[in-house]
């Protein structure tokens, strides 16, 4: 039996088709078929969930799950990659960890997996410490930099223990040493430098990796990100990825199955500048980006990025050793997780994930039978409260005082014009609270990599901002961000004003902003299924979901502070408790962008 769906005029890619999308997929039996008119947009994000599209007569077009078509599951066997597996330096420390890493991988022999690697352990860092001693060691020191041994011992002992044929590495070894003995010839690093000079991390844990599997008799292939389509901006050390990128790379590796079938082993990390055609990054844990690009890129059924940690924690372990796994997020939470500085997942890894409509899984390389965290465009929010809880330290605050007085108007326009300089300058204005007459902001001196907020650039914005107004510039502030259900704000307030006036913490700014996510509530899907879709529906649900509370405090008591935070929200009941109550209907009494501020 056929199912009708008809979306006249649907937009490619709008919520409207991700809608429908999701709810048929959630729907589809192998033996039934939903016909669909003026479905060719949405048939594009079906197809990325694996589904079958066919358009029939221009206008409408036969979807079934890919399996129960012969021919498609003939093709999938041959160029159908499933899944993405990223895993990161922690999980590649040592030839230990890569035999661990390869087993993981086999382990699961019904996937057809792409996988993408990033240096192993410490070297990004060793990479960039062995580049800055370059500058000032002069060229004769440059072969005698600390870093560089331990780089070459790390790899060639890997080699080794792994039975591979030293060769794999000792050519790009090489070339890093006369790299660092330019950079110390020139005595200067420049973010071009830079990107080419962390890029010989991932390029040599791919090689060792794919050498491996060969070496275990499962056919694998290296490829470095650059060559293979990762066009990005020519921001060194920070770039974009184009979105000439998907079609490339989907080409390519596709192109390479249909010739020879081997796993591909992709460096994280990496792309090629569009103009400069030079080496680029981009930013740190940018390999998290590159595996849900190439998820994208391929319409894959799932993005694993393998971590060191059982999923998304409720707050960082190392800042407090509590932390338990979150289950279930939605893209737009992790995002904003990542945004404000929760290491374990790069900002704008999610973009790809959430446009593609494809979730990302988030697991322990160190436990593999751990759930993990599972990341989708939507899910049921209706006990959640807060979700977790981020530190981001050694923040910059300004505060901006109009010397006029109230009521007069052009202060915050005659701000904004002085706050280009930060756009100019690549530094990110995370939070912003204001009033008629003031306004109070944070910068992040850490999004522009390796890059210390300059006090010159600094004491320039100043002086253009006392031009009209009174300016507190305040260092050392730690954000305290409370990632939560929008509907429950103000419980979360209450209970996190709590807990700091108990501990006799002063607030000095607070700023909250709300994200729209895309609700399906299950008698719609199974409403709109049955009796044919009208869009605008869908699209009424669209409701705010979350809210990031942040909360700035000095960088001395940020720690003691969200560990007393995730103590009350996670530890003592306190989510049991206020379960069952009822949520507030009216969309929570902080529901946009609002904020106060303080002293
Ligand atoms: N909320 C959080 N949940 C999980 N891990 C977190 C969180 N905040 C910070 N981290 C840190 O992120 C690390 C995992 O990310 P990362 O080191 O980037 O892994 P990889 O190098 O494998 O990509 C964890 O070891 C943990 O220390
Ligand atoms: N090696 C790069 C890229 C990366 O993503 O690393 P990891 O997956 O280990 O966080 C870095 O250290 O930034």
């Amino acid at each position: 039996m056929a199912v009708a769906l008809r979306f006249p005029g649907l937009a490619r890619e709008s919520p409207a088709a991700l809608a429908i999308c999701a709810a048929a997929s959630s729907k589809l039996g192998r033996e039934q078929d939903f016909v669909c008119a003026s479905a060719r947009p949405a048939a594009q994000c079906w197809r990325r969930r694996g589904l079958v599209v066919r358009c029939q007569t221009g206008a409408a077009a036969v979807l079934r799950n890919e399996e129960a078509t012969p021919a498609a599951a003939a093709l999938k066997a041959h160029t159908g990659f499933t899944v993405v597996m990223k895993f990161g330096g922690s999980s590649l420390a040592s030839a230990d960890r890569m035999r661990e890493v390869a087993d993981l991988i086999l382990s699961f022999p019904e996937e057809t997996p792409v996988i993408v690697l990033s240096a192993m352990g410490k070297t990004t860092n060793n990479l960039l410490l062995a580049g800055e001693k370059a500058v000032s060691c002069g060229a004769p020191k440059a072969s005698e930099i600390p870093e560089l041994a331990v780089i070459k011992d790390l790899h060639l002992r890997t080699t080794d223990e792994l039975g591979i044929d030293r060769s794999v590495v000792s050519g790009l070894l090489d070339e890093l040493e006369q790299l660092l003995k330019g950079v110390a010839m020139m005595k200067e690093l420049t973010h071009r430098t830079r990107d080419y000079l962390v890029s010989f991390g991932e390029c040599m844990s791919t090689r060792i990796f794919a050498a491996y599997l060969n070496k275990l008799g499962k056919k694998a292939r290296q490829y470095d990100a650059f060559d293979i389509g990762f066009i990005t901006t020519d921001d060194f050390t920070n770039a974009d990825i184009l979105e000439v990128t998907y079609p490339a790379v989907a080409k390519r590796l596709h192109g390479d199955w249909m010739d020879e079938p081997a796993i591909p082993i992709v460096t994280g990390f990496l792309g090629k500048g569009c103009k400069s055609c030079a080496v680029t990054t981009l930013g740190r844990g940018g390999s998290d980006l590159t595996a849900t690009t190439i998820g994208k890129a391929l319409g894959l059924r799932e993005i694993q990025v393998w971590k060191d940690v059982d999923g998304v924690l409720t707050c960082d372990p190392n800042i407090y050793a509590k932390a338990i796994p979150v289950p279930y997020l939605t893209f737009d939470e992790a995002a904003e997780l990542a945004y404000f500085g929760a290491q374990v997942l790069h900002p704008q890894s999610m973009r790809p994930a959430r446009d593609g409509d494809i979730p990302v899984r988030v697991k322990n390389s160190y436990n593999r039978h751990a759930p993990g965290t599972v990341i989708t465009k939507a899910r049921d929010m209706s006990k959640s409260i807060l979700t977790s809880i981020v530190l981001k330290s050694n923040v910059t605050m300004l505060d901006i005082v109009s010397t006029r007085m109230l009521g007069q108007y052009g202060f915050l326009a005659k701000c904004v014009q002085v706050f280009s300089i930060f756009e100019d300058l690549g530094i990110s204005v995370d939070c912003v609270a204001t009033s008629e007459v003031s306004i109070s902001l944070t910068l992040d001196p850490s999004k522009l990599w390796s890059r210390e907020l300059i006090q010159q650039e600094l004491d320039h914005v100043v002086e253009e901002l006392e031009k009209f107004a009174v300016v507190h510039l305040l260092q050392r502030r730690s954000i305290i961000s409370l990632i939560g259900n929008v509907q429950r704000s103000s419980l979360i307030l209450e209970k996190a004003f709590n807990v700091l006036r108990r501990k006799g913490v002063n607030v000095q700014m607070i700023s909250q902003g709300a994200s729209k996510v895309l609700s399906i509530p299950h008698h719609h899907c199974k409403t709109k299924i049955k009796f044919q879709c009208t869009f605008q529906r869908v699209v009424a649900d669209f409701v705010l979901m979350q809210v990031n509370i942040s909360l700035v405090v000095n960088d001395s008591e940020g720690k003691e502070c969200v560990q007393a935070l995730h103590s009350a929200f996670f530890e003592n009941g306190f989510m049991s408790e206020v379960e069952g109550a009822d949520v507030p209907q009216n969309g929570a009494s902080l529901n946009s962008n609002g904020a106060i501020y303080g002293n």
